[in-house]
């Protein structure tokens, strides 16, 4: 822990008027929160820098057409058991969400409706044949590197790498590949295999049971366990604070924010977007692993998640589309009295500013709907986040890891994009390397 009375030493930047705390925090997402409770029941008041209006941060519980949205991520699975115990701890309960009545695939000709049953044991099937292997490169996923020496042949590979290595018809083709182009945030070229298969390995090894990380949702929505471990954390939080600059010299590391507030501390943990490190100046510069993750970027170039409104008393209906189409992904969400919701994950080539190119999107799937309205974040251009949910790019996993977890000097890091288990698309790796970032900010602090 720190003293309050700071020597002013050369190369801290102004280091005798700046504040002094236990410890520094950058961003409130579920990493940065996770952090903060943790370093406070090890007897530190942490700092937390966070530069929206909001904590949250890829998390973003809303409103739309009246009802609790979310903005961000929606799901927990079962499966992912951190969320759970910090639910639990907080008295916080999930419920199901809305099941599919029918599922709208691309087929022969044009699209055709299909019972869920039939619908996800298909393509349950294709992707037990795309997974194949994934049992054994991933023999532990939770210590993906456990066998490094079959993940040699495999890290290279992209999701559209392994699509073409099975012999797939044309339309089998697009009930894969409207997935993986999702999850790749763009093209199937991007998304690595060993990102999906290693959240297939933790779910249980099948595509049914990996399913499941899309079916709780939260009471409350899903702000609601961040804001409660914020409050046990007793942080300091000062939103509206992006940081711009950090700097570590002779055992104190300064942050400087964008409006030029400086705090000094022993240790600071970066729980930003990997993305949107290389908007912050670090001084010595960031290690080659950090570097390379920053610049290629972990966080999925195109993340759009549409909430649409459909007059009438509709179907609950999941759809899909291949890859390229402008709405890749849509799951029914809740009837309301005047219409239903539906989340839609749109591909790049749907400008969502058109309202008569959504109409016509959503039209593909349920002919002659009518959107009474809609709503488009489009994650990939926010500032914060640079990026939209992660998704490792080939051969990153080997590249990257173990260093990527490996604080620099008296910096630490955490996020979802960076956690060794459940990587990217999920808040339950935002809180894993939480604990790992707030074992190592402690043991510097
Ligand atoms: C559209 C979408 C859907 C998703 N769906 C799901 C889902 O269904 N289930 C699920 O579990 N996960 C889902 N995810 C992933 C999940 O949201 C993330 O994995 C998780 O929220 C990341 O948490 P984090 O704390 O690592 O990062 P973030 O939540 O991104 O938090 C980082 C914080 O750092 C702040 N920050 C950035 N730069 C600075 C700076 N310079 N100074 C100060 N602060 C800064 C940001 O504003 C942000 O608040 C989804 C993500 C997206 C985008």
């Amino acid at each position: 822990m720190t003293t309050a009375l700071i020597p002013s030493t050369a190369g801290v930047a102004r280091a005798k008027d700046a504040a002094t705390v236990d410890a520094i925090i950058i961003g409130a997402g579920y990493a940065g929160g996770t952090v903060a409770r943790e370093l406070a029941l090890k007897g530190l008041k942490p700092l937390v820098l966070e530069a929206r209006n909001r904590i949250g941060g890829r998390i973003w519980t809303s409103t739309f057409a009246g009802a609790q949205v979310e903005v961000g991520g929606s799901w927990l699975g079962p499966q992912q058991t951190l969320i759970h115990k910090e639910l639990n701890r907080y008295s916080l309960t999930t419920f199901e969400d809305v099941a599919a009545e029918q599922v709208i695939l691309p087929g022969d000709q044009g699209f055709q409706s299909h019972s869920p049953a039939d619908a996800y044991n298909s393509i349950g099937q294709l992707f037990g044949e795309f997974y194949a292997g994934s049992e054994n490169y991933f023999e532990r996923p939770h210590d993906p590197l456990y066998r490094s020496d079959l993940l040699a042949s495999v890290d290279p590979l992209s999701l559209a790498d392994r699509l073409g290595q099975l012999q797939l018809s044309p339309t089998e083709l697009k009930w894969l590949n409207s997935e993986t182009s999702v999850y790749s945030g763009g093209p199937s070229t991007r998304g690595a295999l060993t990102g999906m298969a290693q959240w297939i390995q933790l779910s249980g090894g099948s595509y049914g049971t990996y399913s499941t990380t899309m079916s709780l949702r939260p009471t409350g929505g899903m702000t609601a366990a961040l804001q409660a471990m914020f409050n046990e954390s007793n942080a300091d939080i000062r939103l509206n604070s992006p940081v711009k600059k950090v700097t570590e010299a002779n055992g104190l590391v300064t942050v400087e924010t964008a409006a030029g507030a400086t705090f000094v501390s022993r240790v600071v943990v970066v729980a930003t977007p990997a993305n949107v490190w290389k908007n912050i100046t670090f001084s010595p510069g960031l290690p080659a692993a950090h570097t390379q993750a920053t610049t290629q970027g972990i966080g999925v170039p195109h993340a759009t998640k549409m909430w649409v409104h459909v007059q009438g008393n509709v179907p609950a209906t999941a759809a899909q589309a291949g890859e390229g189409s402008p709405i890749l992904l849509m799951v029914p969400q809740q009837q309301l009295s005047d219409g239903r919701l539906f989340i839609a994950f749109t591909g790049p080539s749907l400008n969502v500013a058109n309202a008569a190119d959504v109409r016509a999107a959503v039209q593909q799937f349920l002919p002659g709907a009518n959107v009474l309205r809609y709503q488009a974040m489009e994650w990939a251009k926010d500032p914060y986040t640079g990026g939209g949910w992660g998704l490792r790019r080939p051969n990153q996993l080997l590249q990257l890891f173990p260093h990527i977890e490996q604080p620099h000097g008296r910096i630490v890091f955490a996020g979802s994009d960076i956690a060794k288990g459940w990587h990217g698309a999920f808040i339950e790796g935002a809180i894993e390397s939480g604990f790992r970032a707030a074992g190592q900010a402690a043991a510097l602090a």
